[in-house]
This record gives C-alpha cells, structure tokens and sequence, in this order.
C-alpha cells in the first residue's frame, strides 16, 4: 500500500505548490487576479479531496482471468509514467468489483477486500470465482459478504459513513444510473437508499462534472437534523459541492422547522393551494367601490370606477407575475391620474368669473380643453411627479400594491373573509386559519413558493446586469483557456474546464462557487435534485422541487409504506405523474442492511396491519438479542427509563441508544435525557425526526400513542421499530398493542 500512498502524498505536494505559487503571484490585471483566485479555489479543491481520501484510500483488488489485476480506490491515481494504478470507485473500470456475483463473475477470477488501518493492511477478505468447485450454498448474491457483515457489524457513529467499500449489486444498479430523467429508488427500512442516493450524487459528478459543477445537486432531507446524520457522507468521498437543504429551507429568508397539525398540513399540501394563493392575490388587486378620488392640493383628482376596472383588466391581461405587471398598471393610472388632474384645473378655472362682467373679455373666453393638449411628454412629466406624492402612491397601493410573498401568504392565513372568499369547495379552509405574525411552518413554505411565482421579482437590474456579465464572457474564457494551457494544468486534466472556472468567477459573486450561488437564489435550475424520504413531501411541495430542476433530471428516493406525514404520497405515480407523465422507473431495493431478521419479524407484523400487500425487505443479519417488550409502572412510568437506557447502553457495550416516543410523551421523556443529540449516547427524538435515523439499540416509547396519533399511525409505528441496528425495547403502558404481540413481555417493579 506504501507505493500508493506515496503517489497519494505525491499529489498533496504538487497541489500544494501550485496552491502557494498562485498566492505568492501578486499584482496584475484585474483578470490576472480573477485568473489567480480560479486556480487557487480548483487547487484547494483538489487538496481536500486528496485530504479527504487519506483513509482507506484502496479498498480492493480484481482480478481478471488473464493475469491481471487491478486496484480500486476512493479517487484514481496515475504513476509517473501516466500509467493508471489506483482506479476511482466511479470508473466504469471498477465496475466488475461490485458486480460480479458467484453466479456471474464477468470475467472475474477473483475479489479482494482490503481492510487497511492507517496505511497498512490489517485484514484481506478473498472471494474466488470459480464456478466448477462452488457449492449450491455458496452461489450467494450479496457481493464480499464477509467485508459488508464486518460493516455492518460495527457500532454507529451517530453519522452515517460511506460504504464504498462494500456497495451490493443492486445499490450500484441505482448509483450508476444514467443522469437523464427521473429515478425512484423505492425500498423498505434500511435497504441503503439514503447511503445509495448519496453515492449516486458522488458517482453523477464525477460522470457529469461539466455540466453539475455549473448547475449544481441540490439534496433535500426530510430535517436538519438528518441532513447532520448524512452531512458527512459526500466530504469523505471527496465531494464538497452539493447543497443540502429541507423542505422548510428551499425558500431564501425563510427557516421553517414548526410542523403544522395533520390536518392544516393535509390542507396546504393540497395542490388547490394554487387557486387559494392565486385567488389571494386576485383579491388584492382591487377596483374601488366608485370613481377612485384622489386629494392633492385642494384638487379632487376622479378617475371613473370603469377606467380603473379597465385598468386592471389591461394589466392583469399581459400575464406578467403581478409585481411586473403592477409597472403597467402604475403607469397607466399616472397617466389617468394626470389627465384627471387637468380636468379638475380646468374646472377650477372659471373664466367667466375672470372675466369679471366685463362682455369683451367673456366673448373672447372660449372653454378650455387641456386634457386634449395634453402630448405624451406632458403626461410622462406629470406622471413623475405624482408619483413623488404621497397620496398618489397610497392610492396606487391600495388598488396594485406591490407585495412579497411573506406579505400575501402571511395576510391570507391570518384572515378568515380572504380564505372562505378563494378556497374551492371542499377544501377545509378553516384548518388554515391563524393569528398574524405565527412562525412559518414546514407547510408554509410551498405556498410561499407559489406567491414568489406569481408575484415575480423586479429583476430588471439583474437581467442588465447579466447581459453586460455575459458580453464580458467571451473574453473572460478565452483568458481562462490561456491560463489554462500556459500553466500546462490543460494537460493534467487536475481543473476545472476553462468554462467552468470563467462561470465560476463570473460577475455575480467571484468567490462564490456554485453551490453557494445556487442555495441562495430561488431561481436557480439545478443539474440534479435529489429527494430523500421522498414519500413525506406534499402536492405543494413536490411542485417547489420541480421547479428547481426544469431539466427533470432527478432522483427520488423513499418507501410508500413509511409515508408519515397525512399530507405525504400514497403511491410515486400520484406524485409524480403530474409531471413526468409516465416518464420516470422504479429501482427496487430489497435487502435490509439495518436491522437483524429477529426485529424485523416484529416490523412485518407492523406492516402486515395496514398493508398486507407489501413485502418487507429480508435482513442479511441475525443473531442479535431478542426484542422484547417492557411494562412500565402504572404510576409514573417514564421514571423507570433511565435505568431503563442505562441497561441498553451497558448491553451495547459500545454503540448508541435512540429513544423513540411518541409525540405526546417527547417532552416529559426528553426531559430524563438532558444532553441527548446525535452524538450523544442516548437520544430523544418523535417518529418523525428519527425518520432515515438508525441506532444501535432503540427504545420505543408509548406504542399506543405513536398508533393512535393519526391515519398514519400504523407507519409511525413501522418507521419506530425499524430503526434499530441491534437491540429493540417497546416500553408501554397498560395493554402492548396486539400488533406487537410477539414481543416476548417483561414487567418493571
Ligand atoms: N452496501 C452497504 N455496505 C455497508 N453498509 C451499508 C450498505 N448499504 C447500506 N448500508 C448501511 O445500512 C444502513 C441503512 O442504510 P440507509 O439509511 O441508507 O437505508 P434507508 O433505505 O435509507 O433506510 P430508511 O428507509 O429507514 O431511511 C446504514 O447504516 C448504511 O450505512
């Protein structure tokens, strides 16, 4: 292994001079120092990604019948002579090492794994392919078996890790899936479709550098919390470039972690949300009751209720969102307002009475028309300057105001009349009803999601401003492609290529790389969305994901049976449909990697109750405790669950606890375990947040009210008991519910 790591420290030092030739450079154009920072942030780039693969760098070896064998690894390394020695995991060349199977080898005669501790090898699992002398038993299909039991068997971190070394056929099938359209992975508890979708987005960038380095991968996990749990998966491949956000974080300004109750959350998940955000909107685009007056300067400015009905129509006509289209409409009634003005000065101006009595001057008195006078320059001066007065702009308000979407989401929730006035029939508008200034909710977010797209943003600066960015572009990358070739980085394929580093440092943000532009900016189009724990999002939620991937290029991961949330999928068909008419797959993942075949007796039984169609995945481990069900004390129960834990945590000997509970019992219970979080050995969590989360021992707390707390109860349950590695307590009072019937039972004194 030496040779390879010393190759490894080979490329740490060249990016390392490279990093300080570009910093010790100083002076310059402008572009040469534009240049510089490109090549300083690619070098950075590439030193922690060499960092990143300091720990098992070569996971494995094949071995092809002609006498050849090659070693894969966490990035590619070349020799000096350029020859290729250490193959990436995503190279179609490692392909063979997690595909061949006893039954199909693929040209195989043999597998290594490599266990390495700092940078030796400690450990070699050997699978040889030979088909002749192979017994029936042996014909296995899980790929080095004995390295994925060794895996899977060791404590959890509180963070979930990569498993390049140990990825199973059917993972790979769903990681190196083509980029183009849409892929669900659906699987049940365990079966590696988080751990599978992040090694696909590993695997989409390394394939498709071009063009995700510029649009981006953009991840979205059910909480924060999860997203600590799977932060830490992409770094360690060396891939640093993803965003990763929430549902409650998609909308820029807006942090949502409040849940709504079911039913509010079944409602704003409805997709006839969209006539009730758009029937909002109508409302505040108002005609007064009769002619609008306006009072500026003793003058009474009229303009007729059936111009500003006009009005209106005309610019609700040229389908712009209603912040653009508001420029049309308050430039029109300037104009009325304008005319009005003059109509009201010449009424003010009674000649006769000038005239005085005196019968020359009144013959020479003819009626005034100003408003016929009146050219386009006058109406425009005009127009100005009853803009700059106050009255004028309350008027303008009152009828087209401009709004945001916090404004016009925030106004309808809190307002009864509005609701009733544009929810459709049907829908249980009073659900929604809230005081004003509540904090935004999860549910929230897509409805503002939907008013920022209807309401626009005046972006007429930006759009100049991109059209001068993009005349500077040319030259910009022609600069690029010198520096690239005249510093011979070209040829050593390290970098980005020219146009990625020109986009880069493009105009908007020189030091932001993609991903930092992309989590800011509500518009931008991602290369790649993947959705996790997909089977929670709503109606409303999946219509803000597509929008932020016009190219549909997604993947969709989840299982239907663990849906949670009543506003949540009943099958990918319902969600996806609508969009992708027809045009997305299906990748089954069948294998659970999580829990041993004793507990997951117990989650069939579960699943049996409200889905008696589905399959549970079959668990490759067994052996571990029996799970077991514990009667708490009739008074004070939850007293007893410290000791409770402290037995778990003595049993694991190493390893964590999670303690599941019900929504209903978390606080009481949460408050016996100041200090639990992730990294703690014990953690509190509902059935919610401890969704995609895994533990080595958990304790379900409060079966009865984790069934009881909605339809979905049966799937909380499910979800609650499929989230142990090792051990599982059901901690209940009075009765256990009968789908758990068999746990064997103990009392606590
Ligand atoms: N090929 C593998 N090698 C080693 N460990 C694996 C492999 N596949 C999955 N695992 C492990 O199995 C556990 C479950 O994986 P993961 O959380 O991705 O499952 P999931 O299908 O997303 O589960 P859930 O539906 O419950 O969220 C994780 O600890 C993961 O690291």
């Amino acid at each position: 292994m030496s040779w390879l790591y010393g190759l490894l420290d080979l490329a740490r030092e060249r990016a390392q001079t490279a990093l300080r030739q570009v910093y010790t450079l100083r002076g310059g154009t402008r572009q040469a120092m534009v240049e510089r920072e490109a090549l300083a942030s690619e070098q950075a780039r590439r030193l922690a990604q060499l960092n990143a693969v300091e720990r098992g760098l070569c996971f494995g070896r094949i071995d092809d019948g002609s006498g050849v064998s090659s070693y894969i690894g966490r990035i590619g390394l070349r020799d000096e002579r350029h020859e290729s020695v250490l193959i990436d995991w995503r190279a179609p060349a490692a392909r063979p090492f997690y595909v061949a199977t006893a039954t199909d080898p693929g040209g195989l005669v043999r597998r290594r794994h490599l266990h390495l501790k700092d940078r030796r090898v400690v450990a070699i699992d050997d699978e040889v392919f030979d088909l002749e002398r192979m017994s029936e038993g042996e014909r296995r299909t899980l790929v080095g078996e004995a390295a994925l039991l060794a895996a899977l068997r060791r404590g959890r971190t509180g963070r979930m890790g990569d498993v390049v070394a140990t990825i199973q056929t059917e993972q790979d099938r769903v990681i190196r899936a083509g980029l183009q359209g849409a892929l669900v992975v659906q699987g049940g508890p365990g079966t590696g479709k988080t751990v599978a979708a992040l090694h696909r987005a590993a695997y989409l960038l390394y394939t498709h550098r071009d063009t995700l380095e510029r649009r981006g991968v953009l991840v979205v996990g059910p909480n924060a919390m999860f997203l600590r749990y799977i932060g830490q998966v992409l770094p360690s491949l060396g891939e640093t470039q993803v965003v990763l956000t929430t549902v409650g974080e998609m909308f820029p300004g807006v942090r949502a972690v409040a849940a709504d109750p079911p039913q509010a959350a079944v409602v704003k998940g409805d997709v006839r949300m969209t006539e009730v955000v758009a029937g909002a909107l109508e409302l505040r685009r108002r005609v007064p009751d009769g002619d609008l007056v306006v009072e500026l300067d003793g003058l009474a400015l009229r303009v007729p209720h059936a111009v500003c009905a006009s009005l209106r129509e005309r610019a609700r006509a040229v389908r712009l969102p209603h912040n653009m289209a508001r420029k049309l409409f308050v430039t029109e009634l300037l104009k009325e307002l304008a005319r009005a003005e003059t109509r009201a000065l010449e009424e003010s101006l009674h000649i006769e009475d000038l005239a005085n009595g005196d019968p020359e001057l009144e013959e020479l008195a003819q009626p005034l028309d100003l408003e016929a006078d009146l050219d386009e320059l006058d109406l425009e001066l005009a127009s100005q300057r009853l803009w700059g007065e106050p009255a004028v702009r309350r008027a303008v308000d009152a009828l087209w105001p401009e709004l945001t979407p916090q404004q016009l989401v925030g106004d309808l929730l809190a307002d009864p009349g509005a609701l009733w006035s544009v929810a459709p029939p049907g829908l249980d508008w009073p659900s929604l009803v809230r005081p004003a200034g509540s904090p935004w909710t999860v549910g929230d977010v897509p409805l503002l999601d939907e008013a920022a797209e209807l309401l626009g943003e005046d972006d007429s600066a930006r759009r100049a401003a991109g059209r001068a960015a993009r005349a500077e572009q040319d030259e910009r990358l022609l600069f690029a492609d010198e520096v690239l070739q005249s510093t011979g980085v070209a040829e050593e394929g390290v970098f980005a290529r020219a146009d990625v580093l020109s986009e880069r440092h493009a105009d908007d943000g020189a030091e932001l790389t993609t991903a930092d532009r992309a989590a800011v900016d509500r518009g931008w189009a991602y290369g790649h969305v993947i959705v996790d724990e997909a089977q929670e999002l709503s109606a409303m939620a999946w219509r803000m994901v597509m929008r932020r991937v016009p190219a549909k290029s997604l993947t969709v991961v989840g299982d239907i049976a663990q849906t949670g949330s009543a506003a949540g999928a009943r099958s990918w068909g319902e969600v996806l449909d609508p969009y992708l008419e027809g045009r997305w797959r299906v990748e089954h993942l069948k294998v659970n990697y999580r829990t041993p075949v004793e507990i997951m007796d117990v989650a069939a039984d579960v699943l049996r109750s409200f889905d008696p169609a589905q399959e549970p995945p079959e668990s490759v481990r067994s052996g571990e405790a029996a799970p077991r069900a514990v009667r708490l004390p009739a008074a004070a129960p939850f007293s007893v669950l410290p000791d409770l834990v402290a037995g778990e945590l003595a049993a694991l000997g190493e390893g964590r606890v999670g303690v599941v509970t019900s929504d209903a019992a978390r606080e009481e219970v949460g408050r016996l375990f100041p200090a639990a979080d992730l990294d703690a050995p014990v953690a509190v969590l509902t059935v919610t947040q401890a969704k995609g989360l895994e533990f080595d021992a958990v304790v379900v707390v409060d079966p009865a009210g984790i069934l009881g707390r909605s339809p979905m109860g049966g799937r909380d349950l499910y979800v609650a008991v499929t989230r142990a590695t090792r051990r599982l307590t059901v901690a209940y009072e009075g009765e256990l519910p009968p789908v758990l019937s068999r746990l064997a039972t103990e009392s606590t004194t």
